[in-house]
Formats: structure tokens, sequence, C-alpha cells
């Protein structure tokens, strides 16, 4: 078995309850209430700046070109391609840039972007791409789910993030990351491999967590 396949497969339980979340059952069938999907594009904004820098680091500890040249893809696809989706959708909502860049990440925002990043400076790439991969992967996995419920990637408010979510091109960057984390557990010891799942299982449960502080627009108990 592959270490991705055995990663996802542990995972499982938490992708399953993101995949039920309320939220992203919601964006499928075009149920999910409008302010809850405005809150989510704002705090999703913020997340992915930091998610941005995580990849950039990445770029850093590549050991050949080939590695950084992929990094610098999947810079180039969340920076111009899925950031444009949010600054498509924020225009669409009457959400101004300003109010895009000045959003206050929310506790989870917070805590989710700060480890990817604590992984990415303390660890190796493993550990980077381990924090990173639910992140393309689960995404690419609810947006191929969502794509098949009749009417989703044509739904007027949620059919573009369906349809971002489940394109090729935002797949080619989940599979790349996973084809380069199996090539670095080839040479990891089980004790590095057990670590490396740890981070994967951590940042699945924050993947979680995110769909459901969207879906509670959830804020710091004190301003
Ligand atoms: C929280 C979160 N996780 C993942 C993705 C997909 N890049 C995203 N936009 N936001």
């Amino acid at each position: 078995m592959k270490f991705s396949e055995r990663i996802r497969k542990n995972a499982d339980p938490i992708w399953q309850a993101s995949h039920n979340h309320p939220f992203v059952q919601g964006i499928g069938h075009g149920t999910l209430e409008l302010e809850a999907f405005q809150y989510y594009m704002c705090q999703d904004y913020k997340y992915l700046i930091e998610y941005a820098r995580v990849i950039a680091l990445g770029t850093v500890l590549a050991p050949d070109l080939e590695t950084m040249s992929g990094f610098a893809k999947a810079l180039d696809e969340t920076l111009n391609s899925e950031m444009d989706l949010h600054r498509a959708y924020a225009k669409r909502l009457g959400i101004t840039q300003e109010q895009l860049e000045q959003t206050v990440p929310g506790p989870v925002t917070l805590a989710y972007s700060s480890a990817m990043m604590a992984e990415a400076q303390k660890g190796s790439l493993a550990e980077l791409i381990a924090a990173i991969l639910p992140c393309a992967w689960s995404y690419y996995e609810i947006g191929t789910a969502l794509a098949k419920i009749p009417g989703a990637t044509e739904h007027e408010a949620y059919g573009e993030w369906v349809k971002m979510y489940s394109s090729p091109e935002f797949g080619a960057i989940a599979d790349w990351l996973i084809a380069k984390l199996d090539e670095l557990a080839a040479e990891k010891s089980e004790a590095e491999l057990d670590r490396i799942e740890t981070i994967f299982m951590n940042t699945s449960r924050y993947e979680y967590m995110f769909w459901d502080m969207a879906y509670k627009q959830e804020n710091w108990p004190i301003g």
C-alpha cells in the first residue's frame, strides 16, 4: 500500500465527516445560507494567503528543479486561480477588496494556518507536504463528489465554487503533491512516517473544523 493510501485510509472518518458536513452538503445542494458562504469566503481568503506562504517554503526545501517547479505551479494556481475565484465571488456578494483583506482571521483560521506554517518551518519537505495535503486533496475530493450532484455545477451561487474544486487543473496539484509525498516517504523510517501521518491527521481535523467554523460563522468570544 502506498503511504498516501495508508494515511487517506486512516483519516477516512475525519474526511467522511467533512464530506457530510452541512456546509459542504449545502454547497452541493444549493441550500447553504449565503451569509455563511460570505463569511467563509472572507476567512478562506485570509487562510489562502498563509497557505500560499507555506507552498512558497516548499520551493525553498525542494531538493531539485522538478520539485521547485511543482511548488511554483501550486503557488500560481493558489494566488492567481483559486484566489481569483474568491475575488470574483467577493464582487458578486458585495464584499470589497478592502473588506476581504481586512478580514480578521477567526480562531480556526488562525490556528490552522499557524499549524501549517509551524510544521513547514520545523520539518522536512515531507512534513511540509503532509501539512498542506489535506487542503489540496480533500477539496478536490469534495469538489468532484459535489460535481456529481445534479445541477451543482450550474447553481447560481455555488456552481463556480464546485467547478473550481472539481477542475482537472486543481486536481493536478493534489495529484502532484500525493506523488511527491509517496516518493519522499519511500526513504523514511517507520518512526518518521508516523510523525508525517500525525501531521496529516491534524490538518485533516483542521479542514473539518474550518467547515464547522464557517457554518457557525464562529468568531473570537471576546472582541
Ligand atoms: C480551509 C481551506 N482548505 C483547503 C482549500 C483548498 N485550497 C481552501 N481553499 N480552504
